[in-house]
Parts: structure tokens; sequence; C-alpha cells
């Protein structure tokens, strides 16, 4: 599960709904890459510029890869702003099993109305430079498999979504 969207889209919230939700299944092994974690802790070295953007999602699918092949459930929350970079991802993975993209499509307005690490604020500001979605580029996902506005839904109702495509699609009974 690769879910990709702007800073304060909801991301980190839906996937760790996810997260517990399929830790309560108890079927296979269960692994979250947020985005901030793998910032810490595997990407502390890399900035904001389009090169270590990619390099850092390419990191986040190696670690996918390795999970799937191993039969985990990974699920994976960067920001992912460039579409080559997210088809590369999907590339890794399908090999090894299914690659389901959800595309936060909470509205920018909406992301910075919320604002919680204060980025927007800054970006607008001109204090901070290369902000997705203000000064830098976010290209929106062509075909993911769902799209989730949070400003529609609430973490729970979006988590249903999900589980509700997931079995339509017979990745869980
Ligand atoms: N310039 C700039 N643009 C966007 N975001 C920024 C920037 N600098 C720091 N941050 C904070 O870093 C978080 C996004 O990191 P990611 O690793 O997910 O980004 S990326 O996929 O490598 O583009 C993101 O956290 P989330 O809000 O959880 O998405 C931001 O708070
Ligand atoms: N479905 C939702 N409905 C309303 N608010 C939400 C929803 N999902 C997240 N939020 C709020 O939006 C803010 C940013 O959410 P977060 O998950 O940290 O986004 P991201 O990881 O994309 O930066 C948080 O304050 C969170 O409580």
């Amino acid at each position: 599960m690769f879910i990709t969207g702007l800073s304060g889209s909801g991301k980190s919230t839906l996937a760790k709904v996810l997260y517990v939700r399929f830790m309560e299944m108890r079927a296979r092994s269960v692994s979250l890459l947020d985005g901030d974690i793998v910032r810490k802790n595997l990407s502390s070295e890399l900035n904001f510029s389009r090169d270590h953007r990619n390099l850092n999602v390419h990191r986040i699918g190696f670690v996918a890869s390795e999970i799937t092949k191993n039969r985990g459930i990974v699920i994976c929350a960067p920001i992912a702003p460039y579409g080559q970079s997210r088809h590369t991802v999907r590339e890794m993975i399908l090999p090894y099993g299914g690659f389901i993209e959800v595309f936060m499509s909470t509205p920018l307005e909406i992301c910075e109305q919320r604002d919680r690490k204060g980025i927007y604020a800054k970006a607008r500001a001109g204090i901070m430079k290369g902000v997705t979605g203000i000064d830098d580029p976010y290209e929106t996902p062509q075909s993911p498999e769902l799209s989730i506005d949070t400003n529609q839904l609430t973490p729970t109702e979006a988590a249903q979504e999900i589980f509700l495509f997931l079995e339509e699609q017979g990745y869980i009974r």
C-alpha cells in the first residue's frame, strides 16, 4: 500500500488506522514506512531537492519490495511528489505482490489550513523554499487504485473504503 499526497493531506493518520486494522487481522506481518520515520531513520542525510526526494522514495520502494517478497504487508506514506518515482516503486513491488497506490486528494487549501508543522505558513512568508504544493511540484497521480479526500471522509471512513477495495479485489476476505 503506497499512500501519496501533500503534507497535511492525512497520509500518516490513514496509515496508522490501516496499520492497526491489519495488525488486528493477525494474518501477516505489518510494517509502516511513514514519511517522517523514514526521513529520520533511513534518509536523514537527504534534503528536499528533486534528486533527494526520488532517492528517498526509491529507498522506501526497496525496503517495501523486500517486505513484500517475504509475504509481509507494508504501508508506505511519503509525499512522493514525482510520478516517475512512484511508477518505479510500483515496478519494484509488482514482481512480488500487489501494489495499491492511494492518492490523498485533500485540497491544498485544506492542507494549508491544517498546517500542523507550519511549513505552509513559512513557505507563504518566503522563509522556507521548495515546499511541495507551494513552490515545488506535486504531480497528481493519473491512475491511482484509490483516491481519498480527507475533507470528505473521517479516518475511519477512509480506512473502510480501502478495506472494501481490498475485499473487492480479493486481497482479503
Ligand atoms: N520542502 C518541503 N516540502 C515538503 N515537505 C517538507 C519539506 N521540508 C520538510 N518537509 C516535511 O517533510 C515531510 C515529507 O517528507 P517525505 O520524505 O514524505 O517527502 S518526499 O516523499 O521525499 O518528497 C513532510 O511531512 P508530512 O507532513 O508528514 O508529509 C513535511 O513536514
Ligand atoms: N480524515 C481526516 N479528517 C479530518 N482531519 C484529518 C483527517 N486525516 C488527517 N486529519 C488531520 O490533518 C492533519 C494532518 O494529518 P497527517 O496524517 O499528519 O497528514 P500527512 O501525514 O499527510 O502530513 C492532522 O491534524 C490530522 O488530525
